[in-house]
C-alpha cells in the first residue's frame, strides 16, 4: 500500500503476462523514439515514415503526435510553460505504456524545454531485457532544422501569425526551443539540403536495428 501523488492507500497489481512475453510475442522491444523539434521541422512527416518503415519490417509501432494528441487526451492544455511540461509529462507517461506493451512508440512533439525532456528520460530510464543487456528504452531525435527552414515552409501559416503577434508565445519566435544536449540521433541539413523522410526514417530505423529493439531472442 503507497501513496502516489494525491493518491492515498493504492496498490500495485501485478498480471501473469508481462512485459517481456509480449516482447517475445512480438519478436521486438518496447521503447519509446521521441521526435523533438521545432513546428514545420519534419516531425510528423518523420514519424510517419518511420511508422511505414517499421511496419514493412513487421514491427509494431504506434505513433503519438503532439496536434493530434490535442484533439483529445490533451485537450485542457494550452501552450503556456505549465501546459506544455505537463503535456509532455502526459505523453511520457502514455509512451512508457506503449513501450511495457512491447510497441514501438514513436511520439512527435515539439517538446521544446530540457527539463520536461529530462523529467521523461527520468521517467523512462533503463530497459533490463532478459539476455542482461541494458538499453535505454527512450531514444530522443532531434529534428534539428534552422528556424529559416521551418519558417519558409509555414504549412499551417503560424509562423506568419507569430511575427504578426496574432500568435503568442510561438516556439522559435517569442517562446524558446532548447536544443537537446544528449539526443541519441540528430537530423540535418546536409550540405545545406534536407534529407529525404524515407533516408531519415532508414536512419532511425537502422539505429533501432543495432541497438536490438527489431528482435527478442
Ligand atoms: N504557441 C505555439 N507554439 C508552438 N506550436 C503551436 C503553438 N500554437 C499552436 N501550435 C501548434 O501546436 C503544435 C505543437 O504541439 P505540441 O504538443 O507538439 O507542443 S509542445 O510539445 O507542447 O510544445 C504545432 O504543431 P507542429 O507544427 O506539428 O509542431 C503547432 O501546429
Ligand atoms: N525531410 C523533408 N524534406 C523536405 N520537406 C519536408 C521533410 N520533412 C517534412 N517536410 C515538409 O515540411 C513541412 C512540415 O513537416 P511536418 O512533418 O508537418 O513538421 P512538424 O510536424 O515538425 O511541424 C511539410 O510540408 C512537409 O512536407
Amino acid at each position: 500500500m503507497s501513496t502516489v501523488g494525491n493518491s492515498t492507500n493504492i496498490f500495485w497489481h501485478e498480471c501473469a503476462v508481462g512485459n517481456i512475453d509480449r516482447q517475445k510475442l512480438l519478436n521486438q522491444k518496447g521503447c519509446v523514439v521521441w521526435i523533438t523539434g521545432l513546428s514545420g521541422s519534419g516531425k510528423s512527416t518523420l514519424a510517419c515514415s518511420l511508422g511505414r518503415e517499421l511496419h514493412s519490417r513487421g514491427k509494431l509501432s504506434y505513433v503519438l503526435d503532439g496536434d493530434n494528441l490535442r484533439h483529445g487526451l490533451n485537450k485542457n492544455l494550452g501552450f503556456s510553460a505549465e501546459d506544455r511540461t505537463e503535456n509532455i509529462r502526459r505523453v511520457g507517461e502514455v509512451g512508457k505504456l506503449f513501450a511495457d506493451a512491447g510497441l514501438i512508440c514513436i511520439a512527435s512533439l515539439i517538446s521544446p524545454y530540457r527539463k520536461d525532456r529530462d523529467a521523461c528520460r527520468a521517467m523512462l530510464p533503463v530497459g533490463n531485457f532478459i539476455e542482461a543487456k541494458i538499453h535505454d528504452y527512450l531514444l530522443y531525435v532531434f529534428m534539428n532544422m534552422p528556424l529559416e527552414v521551418c519558417e519558409e515552409r509555414d504549412v499551417k501559416g503560424l509562423y506568419k501569425l507569430a511575427r504578426a503577434g496574432k500568435i503568442k508565445g510561438f516556439t522559435g519566435i517569442d517562446d524558446p526551443y532548447e536544443p537537446p544536449l544528449n539526443c541519441e540521433i540528430e537530423l540535418t541539413l546536409a550540405d545545406g539540403i534536407c534529407p529525404s523522410p524515407i533516408d531519415m526514417a532508414g536512419q532511425v530505423a537502422s539505429y533501432l536495428g543495432e541497438k536490438g529493439f527489431l528482435h527478442y531472442d
